[in-house]
């Protein structure tokens, strides 16, 4: 039987948890088993039942509490997902084998284990050893999207996850019950997005005139990305 996995992945506060809450709330009402693993060695609640946490095989705390080790919390985390890549026996073991695994990983929020560290292209990489067929979901708030510059921020990261990943990912905008009734118009735009247009929404700031030429040529590799 096929297995599936969901990488749910986005900045710190972007909603990660609670799609993966949402999510299985929703399998259980249709009646589908969905299992979530915590991949966040910093997390501290979640409101969902855990099939794993990697807590349970490091925590950032006890990283830094180790003197010798001297990590501030990012250097901890980082820490802490490098020893998870080199340990992902322990994750095998976790996950056992059940018919019809659909997995969702609710990963921590740190751009670098997207941009340039290999950790999580590893566990892509061991997930389809274990045969799951992965795919990444990009949460992206949608409070910080409402303006062109910050679009194009968002659409950078998660654009990072793609290409260093190389799996097929779903981009959302979450906390759209947050917006205000004219964010919420704006935002229409966003969804399938005009790069060229939204360039010339802040032509009159010294942003767009000194930076026109980076900022065609970031919306000619953003346009084809659909959040
Ligand atoms: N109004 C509203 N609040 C939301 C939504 N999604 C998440 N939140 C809130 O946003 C905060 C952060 O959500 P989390 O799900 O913990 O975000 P996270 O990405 O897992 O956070 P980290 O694990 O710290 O990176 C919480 O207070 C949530 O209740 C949403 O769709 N609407």
């Amino acid at each position: 039987m096929p297995r599936y996995a969901q990488l749910v992945m986005g900045p710190a506060g972007s909603g990660k948890s609670t799609y993966c809450s949402t999510i299985q709330q929703h399998c259980e009402v249709i009646q589908r088993s969905v299992q979530v693993v915590n991949l966040d060695p910093a997390a501290e609640y979640f409101k969902y039942p855990v099939l794993a946490d990697i807590r349970e095989l490091i925590q950032v705390e006890d990283v830094m509490e180790d003197k010798s080790l001297g990590f501030g919390p990012n250097g901890g985390l980082v820490f802490c997902m490098e020893y998870f890549a080199n340990n992902l026996d322990w994750l095998g073991e976790s996950l056992g084998h059940v018919e019809d695994d659909y997995v969702l990983f609710d990963c921590p929020g740190q751009i670098e284990l997207y941009t340039h560290l290999p950790v999580m292209r590893q566990l892509v990489e061991q997930l389809q050893q274990w045969e799951f067929h992965v795919c990444g979901v990009f949460l992206v708030d949608s409070q910080f999207m409402v303006e062109s510059f910050k679009f194009i921020s968002g659409a950078m990261a998660a654009l990072s996850a793609m290409v260093s990943l190389e799996i097929p990912q779903v981009n959302v905008m979450t906390k759209m019950d947050l917006l205000s009734k004219k964010a919420k118009r704006e935002i229409e735009k966003y969804l399938d997005p005009d790069m060229y247009s939204l360039m010339h929404d802040s032509k009159d700031s010294w942003r767009s005139k000194k930076f026109r030429k980076l900022t065609k040529a970031i919306c000619g590799l953003v346009g084809g990305l659909k959040m």
